[in-house]
């Protein structure tokens, strides 16, 4: 490959550790912060993730609460669950792991969060908060995706920045988060009429459609650094059976061939997400207890 690897397993591992300072720093206080991970249903991948969270969580001094309900749970029990999790002062962030069930109205416990303990940052008030340029709690993948961009690139101002992708947990506040940064910013997304011309005018690609090795490197402008938030599982013949990758959005080989910067699948963006999912935790913490918010874990 002739781009650089960006390499998020050692990025994330220096922002962990910044957190554990964080979190030390916060015991003279007697302030221990806490994350509550609710998971609902048995989906096997859900519960490896569930597990590495909750392993890293204490890894970096805090406390982990994990909370499992059926697949069959109702939306008014988790609700209640949400409720508990709210009014409980050891709990200074709570994720819901997504999707949910679809007896249960997403947006609906979403909602019932309470803004300062939303760590994934998928509440309204903390979507709104970053429209509008406020401190917020801000969703842990885009907040991933911009450390990795800083660090490599410095100062993002007046970029091209093209978005692939418009959901509310990555494309839409992955663009809040670049105009922030004085990028110039297109969103596109499965609809956008010429695709491949759109993508090929960026100097930073943010690829988050779901959707295997959908980018390939005709797409991409020489030289351009290219962020795949992709995780995708896909049968892997080679090994046979039932075995399976991890495969991003983005075609690696082609696109590393052409990219000045590249973030694997696996090691790229995944792990920025938890080590992000930390920070928020530890900064939701320090603002429950009107400590210092450590600069170092906002953006
Ligand atoms: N409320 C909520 N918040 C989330 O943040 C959330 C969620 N629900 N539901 C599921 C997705 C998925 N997700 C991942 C984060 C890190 C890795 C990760 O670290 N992946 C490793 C590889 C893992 C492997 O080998 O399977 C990597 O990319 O290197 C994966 C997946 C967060 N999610």
């Amino acid at each position: 490959m002739s781009g650089k690897l960006i390499d998020g397993k050692a990025f994330s591992e220096r922002v962990r550790a910044r957190v554990a300072d964080a979190v030390s720093g916060m015991a003279s206080a007697g302030v221990v912060p806490g994350l509550a991970v609710v998971l609902v249903g048995e989906d096997p991948a859900s519960q490896v993730y569930v597990r590495s969270k909750g392993k890293r969580t204490v890894e970096a001094g805090m406390r982990s609460f994990e909370h499992r309900l059926p697949a069959t749970a109702s939306q008014a029990e988790l609700l209640a669950m949400v409720e508990q999790l709210n009014a409980d002062p050891q709990v200074h962030g709570i994720l819901v792991q997504l999707p949910l069930p679809s007896q249960i109205d997403s947006a609906a416990v979403i909602g019932a969060i309470d803004p300062a303990k939303d760590v994934d940052g998928f509440h309204p008030v903390n979507a709104g908060l970053l429209a509008t340029g406020q401190d917020a709690l801000v969703p842990c993948t885009p907040l991933g995706c911009l450390l990795l961009l800083r660090d490599h690139l410095g100062d993002l101002s007046g970029a091209d920045a093209v978005v692939i992708g418009r959901s509310n947990i990555v494309g839409k506040p992955m663009a809040q988060l670049l105009l922030r940064d004085s990028c110039t910013v297109t969103v596109a997304h499965s609809r956008t009429r010429d695709l491949a011309a759109t993508v090929r005018r960026a100097d930073i690609v943010i690829a988050a459609v779901g959707r295997p090795e959908m980018v390939t490197g005709d797409w991409v402008r020489p030289g351009a650094t290219v962020i795949d938030v992709g995780i995708n599982r896909v049968p892997n013949p080679a090994k046979g059976g039932d075995s399976t990758r991890l495969v991003g959005d983005c075609d690696f080989d082609s696109c590393a061939a052409v990219a000045g910067a590249i973030t694997p699948v696996p090691g790229g963006v995944g792990p920025m997400t938890i080590a992000c999912l930390l920070a928020n935790t530890a900064v939701a913490a320090a603002r429950a207890h009107g400590l210092d918010v450590p600069e170092d874990l906002t953006a």
